[in-house]
């Protein structure tokens, strides 16, 4: 059984914020469009029926983020109560902790990562990061490597800052053996015409362009319809996939996520504002699994393709 939208698009992938806490500061953050201040986060036990019930409709892939998911002590048996539910459990960290934690992580039951690397530079990573920590998250990367491949680089790209580093970039990942994402700098509609995104957007359609001409072969992915290249370098062949969201509507037709806020609240789309609807309350009064499984349904039925 798998659960339709109006847009008739599956859902087939919970991305489940654990909390909104991080140990880093990136000036760019999104925090996966969580715009609340409250505290409460959900407990392992409410985690683990909440991906139960989600499994039941259909849903076997799960992405853990945050902020930051590795600050909660709690991480290790958060994974291991969900996997038992979950084909693909994957996690985006920012690879400050993976250095001790990606082998216990992989045997708890994660997959897979996937790590925020910015930079290669350690006076750009601080300046993107807000801490002085590349070496640490270099170390991690190479851990998460033995233990939780495939392992994906996120790169967001931006003006002035890295957009110098792509091909470095590019070697970086076919010389560690992990795929590259190069991320477009996104942003609600509200915001696309602020001084902020004026100065960091940086477009990938023309290095799409480049990659496209370079590779040795190309796939495309069902999520989101992103485009995946094989591009011959020094060291081997690099695996480079490009997101590109804004004004995609390609992107949105495809996109089969739900989204989990922190604080136990169905999210239909990173971008939009007034879109949460909350379960937490009503597992914390006691409701049934088919209570919850119609809170689950109002939430997919609310989806809508942001970009159109
Ligand atoms: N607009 C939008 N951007 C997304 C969405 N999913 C991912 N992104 C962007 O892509 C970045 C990287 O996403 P990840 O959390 O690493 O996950 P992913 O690459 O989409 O997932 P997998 O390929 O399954 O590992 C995010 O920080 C967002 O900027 C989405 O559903 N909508
Ligand atoms: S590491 Fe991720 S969650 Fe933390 S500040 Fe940077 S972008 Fe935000
Ligand atoms: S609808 Fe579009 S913008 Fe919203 S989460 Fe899905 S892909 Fe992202």
């Amino acid at each position: 059984m798998v659960l339709f939208d109006r847009f008739g698009r599956p859902v087939t992938n919970l991305r489940i914020s654990l909390t909104k806490d991080c140990n880093f500061r990136c000036f760019f953050c999104h925090r996966e469009g969580q715009h609340f201040n409250a505290r409460l986060e959900l407990t392992p036990a409410e985690i683990e029926r909440l991906v139960r019930i989600a499994s039941h409709l259909g849903i076997k892939k799960v992405k853990l983020t945050g902020g930051e998911p590795t600050v909660r002590d709690d991480i290790l048996e958060i994974v291991r109560r969900i996997k038992p539910y979950v084909a693909d459990l994957s996690m985006t960290t920012n690879g400050s902790r993976l250095k001790e934690l990606s082998k216990p992580l992989a045997e708890a039951g994660l997959d897979r990562v996937n790590v925020s690397l910015h930079s290669l530079r350690p006076e750009v990573y601080k300046r993107i990061t807000g801490v002085d920590m590349l070496d640490t998250v270099l170390e991690g990367i190479d851990e998460a490597v033995k233990y939780l491949s495939p392992v994906k680089l996120n790169m967001t790209v931006m003006k002035g800052l890295n957009d110098g580093e792509i091909w470095d970039m590019i070697e970086f990942a076919a010389k560690t053996g992990v795929i590259l994402q190069l991320i477009e700098l996104e942003a609600p509609k509200e915001m696309t015409q602020t001084n902020f995104f004026r100065k960091y957007f940086f477009p990938l359609k023309p290095v799409e362009q480049k990659l496209e001409e370079m590779a040795i072969e190309t796939k495309e992915r069902q999520m989101h319809r992103r485009k995946k290249y094989f591009i011959p370098t020094d060291h081997g062949i690099a695996e480079v996939e490009v997101v590109r969201s804004m004004h995609n509507t390609m992107f949105c037709a495809n996109c089969t996520r739900l989204r989990v806020t922190s604080n136990g609240k169905f999210k239909t789309c990173l971008l939009r504002k007034n879109d949460l609807i909350d379960f937490a309350t009503a597992l914390r009064n006691g409701a049934s699994d088919e209570e919850l499984i119609e809170i689950f349904k109002k939430a997919i039925r609310l989806r809508e393709p942001y970009w159109k």
